[in-house]
This record gives structure tokens, sequence and C-alpha cells, in this order.
């Protein structure tokens, strides 16, 4: 059986942004079931709106987005969770007040059945032995490492089919970064699509199949992952690399 790879989620001819602002100018984005897709760019390219106009946060104006084929277009966030993507965003992503524990259980609160919800923890807690650890304690005490990984348990446990991540190594210590890096692939290879947001671009790119290159508003350079970070003038006009490969 010859199994295509088929897109999970795609843009066509994006133009998304806030009330009359236009941020994205005709973005053409994919990603294939089971694939890393990482962006980079820099501050301020549309990299995070790239995500909320999928999601339906920021507004798209023309174009079109897809999921699994289906025209989710400018849908509600609620809805568009409820089919199977997962967003962490960059910041406000767990409750602090609230304990580990509770946090994991916030996200599967459709999940009427409390054993599975049980199972459902467990995966995670194998996943981030990190959290097992610190169950019991409020989100507000957990480095921002450990509050980076709760986030992503968190939109796990409505078992996604793809995950959203917002820059989720921002102000991160670089322990933390290669950790929750780690993490983001280990996620992938129980079967969830990733797109990644990543302002390190490098890092970023190292994990992943295939990148994008937004500037201002647009894909500047798209190609396998590999291409991007050994590209002679990509690296060092966009991302802040120093050279092929470094
Ligand atoms: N809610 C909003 N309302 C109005 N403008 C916004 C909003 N969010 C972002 N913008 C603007 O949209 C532009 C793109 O921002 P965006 O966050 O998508 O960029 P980015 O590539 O993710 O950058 P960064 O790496 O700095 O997060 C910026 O000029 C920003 O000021």
């Amino acid at each position: 059986m010859i199994v295509m790879a088929d897109k999970v989620i795609e843009t066509i001819d994006l133009v998304a942004g806030y009330g009359k602002m236009v941020i994205l100018h005709g973005v053409n984005f994919y990603v294939l079931r089971n694939e890393i897709v990482t962006v980079v760019g820099p501050n301020g390219s549309g990299k995070s709106t790239l995500l909320k106009a999928i999601l339906g946060i920021a507004k798209v104006i023309s174009g079109k987005v897809l999921y699994e084929g289906k025209d989710i277009t400018n849908e509600r966030l609620d809805r568009i969770s409820r089919m199977g993507i997962g967003y962490v965003p960059q910041t406000d992503n767990v409750f602090p007040s609230l304990t580990v524990r509770e946090n994991l259980e916030m996200g599967a609160y459709t999940i009427k059945d409390k054993d599975e919800v049980e199972k459902r923890m467990e995966e995670m807690f194998e996943i981030f032995p990190e959290l097992r650890a610190r169950k019991d304690q409020l989100a507000a005490n957990l480095s921002g490492g450990e509050r980076q990984m709760l986030a992503m348990a968190r939109a796990l446990m409505a078992r996604p089919k793809a995950l959203l991540l917002d820059e989720p190594t921002a102000a991160l210590s670089p322990k933390y970064v290669d950790l929750v890096l780690m993490k983001v692939k280990e996620i992938r290879d129980t079967g969830v699509t990733i797109v990644l947001v990543e302002q390190n671009a490098k890092k970023g790119l190292e994990i992943a199949d295939r990148g994008y290159v937004l500037v201002t508003g647009r894909v500047a350079y798209t190609a396998p992952a590999k291409e991007i970070l050994s590209h002679p003038e990509i690296g060092k006009l966009y991302l802040g690399l120093k050279g092929a490969g470094a």
C-alpha cells in the first residue's frame, strides 16, 4: 500500500492581520502529517500571526486555511481545537494559581470520563517526568522550562492531531532550550504533527523536517530544514546565523 503524505494544515494565498492592519501578504504554507515544520524569521515578520490566522484569532482577509482538506478559514478557536488542532501561545499558557495536576485536568475539560483523564495524565508524566515530580505544586512555582513543558502537556491532554507552538523556548536558559526542543521531537514521535515558531532559528531548524523563512509577512524561502541551515545567504541575511552550516 502506498501511503500518500497528506497536508494536515495548509494556507493558500493567506492575507491576514488585525483590524485594518495587514500583516501576512499572501502566505502559502503547509505541514504534512507527522512533520515538524519550523517557522523562523526576524522579529515582527508575522510568525505568530501565521499561527493566529490558522487558529481564527487573527483575521483572515483573503485566502484560505485548510485543515485535513476542510476549509476552517476564520472558524472559532474552540471549534478548531475540538477538530484536533492544539495551540500553545507564547505567554499566559498555564494557570499559575492552579497545580500541575489541575492544569492538566483543564486541558482535558471536554472529557467527562475520569479514568480517561487519569490515563492521559499518566501518558503526560511519561513524556514529562519533570512534571510528575511537581504534580501537586502550583504552576506559579515552576521554572520557565517546566512551565513550557506544562503548557505543552496541557495542550496534549486534548489529544490533538496537530500542535502549534509559539516560541516555546523564548526566555529559557540554554539547558531548558535543548530539553524543550527534545520534548517537541518526542511529541512528534507519538504521532502529533508539529508547527513550531522559533526565534532560535538554528536550534528550531535542527529538529525540523522543513522550514519557512517569513520576512515582512511573506515567505522569503522554504526548503528542507537542513538546506535552510546550510544556505550560504539566507541564514546570514535573516536568521542571525554566522555562515553556511553555522
Ligand atoms: N493583536 C495585535 N494587534 C495589532 N497588531 C498586532 C497584534 N499582534 C501582533 N501585531 C503586529 O503584527 C506584526 C507581526 O507580529 P507577530 O507577532 O506575528 O511577529 P513575529 O514574527 O511572531 O515576531 P516576534 O518574533 O517578535 O514575536 C507586528 O508588527 C506586531 O506589532
